[in-house]
């Protein structure tokens, strides 16, 4: 299996798309609307923050979950017992964020907001009509104006040579939202699990946009988009001394929002929450 990418100007880019998620769970995208200078910016501007003392005064709140959270607390996924090797700051646009950071981000958050509202309509437009009927609202409608629509910047440092053994970047797991955007990062190590178990990168080049399915769009298709598994590989050589940055957008339906016969987004990820022992 490749995961092949897709121009967003090419005239059947939609269906596409959508089979590629189908497929896969995954998408990728070059030439789409999502600025590029914006994006390096951002990375150049993150960068400098988490490598200030700055990010200890912002320190994230349990109770509201937006701020930054540390390498020492940072996440186990689910199944693992080694922490992965990040740190990562949660951005909400009604919590708290570095002022001098607030302009660029905010700006990339509604930015691919709007993307997401029209890459959900086209999963929408092809999904069979089976999988269509058991929407309980249009896809695109379930984010708007959500608030729990998350923005995670991504802070893989340097490997110091005294990581956990076994720790990687991000170990194998699955995304418990809707679906998720991610641009490239600024190195590569982003790899999808095939059905035949095999790990293969996802295409990284800069300036790509990278869409996954994720477990709440799995439960709303019955199954017809695949959550995949992925995980973030740790680098080898000379390239151990390297930061990555990666900035994935989580698109959460409203609470209220009813996925399937069983949850509604709400009851969904309060299960997925207290499996992994965050609440
Ligand atoms: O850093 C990446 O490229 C992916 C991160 C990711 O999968 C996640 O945070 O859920
Ligand atoms: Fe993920």
């Amino acid at each position: 299996m490749k995961l092949e990418t897709i121009d967003y100007r090419s005239d059947n880019c939609a269906e596409q798309f959508v089979k590629s998620l189908h497929e896969t769970g995954f998408g990728v995208l070059s030439h789409h609307p999502i600025e590029q200078s914006l994006v390096e910016t951002i990375y150049k501007q993150w960068y400098e923050f988490f490598n200030s003392d700055n990010k200890d005064d912002f320190l994230f709140k349990p109770e509201t979950q937006d701020g930054f959270f540390p390498a020492s607390i940072s996440e186990t996924a689910k199944g693992h017992s080694v922490k992965d090797i990040k740190e990562y700051y949660h951005v909400y646009p009604w919590g708290r964020i570095p002022e001098e950071l607030k302009r660029n981000i905010l700006k990339y958050y509604e930015s691919t907001n709007a993307l997401a509202a029209e890459l959900l309509s086209w999963i929408e437009k092809y999904s069979p009509a089976d999988v269509a009927k058991h929407y309980s609202i249009p896809l695109s409608q379930m984010i708007e104006n959500s608030q729990k629509t998350l923005l995670r910047v991504l802070h893989y440092p340097p490997l110091q040579g005294d990581e956990e053994l076994g720790a990687i970047r991000a170990a194998a797991h699955e995304d418990i939202n809707l679906i998720t955007i991610l641009p490239a990062a600024n190195e590569p190590g982003l790899q999808v699990k095939t059905k035949t178990d095999e790990w293969i990168d996802v295409p990284s080049d800069f300036g790509n946009l990278i869409i996954n399915i994720g477990d709440m769009l799995q439960e709303a298709s019955q199954g017809y988009f695949p959550s995949t598994s992925h995980r973030v590989i740790n680098p080898q050589g000379a390239d151990k001394t390297k930061s990555r940055i990666s900035l994935p957008l989580f698109l959460h339906p409203n609470p209220e929002v009813v996925l399937s016969d069983k949850y509604t987004a709400d009851s969904y990820l309060m299960e997925r929450l207290r499996e992994l022992g965050v609440i």
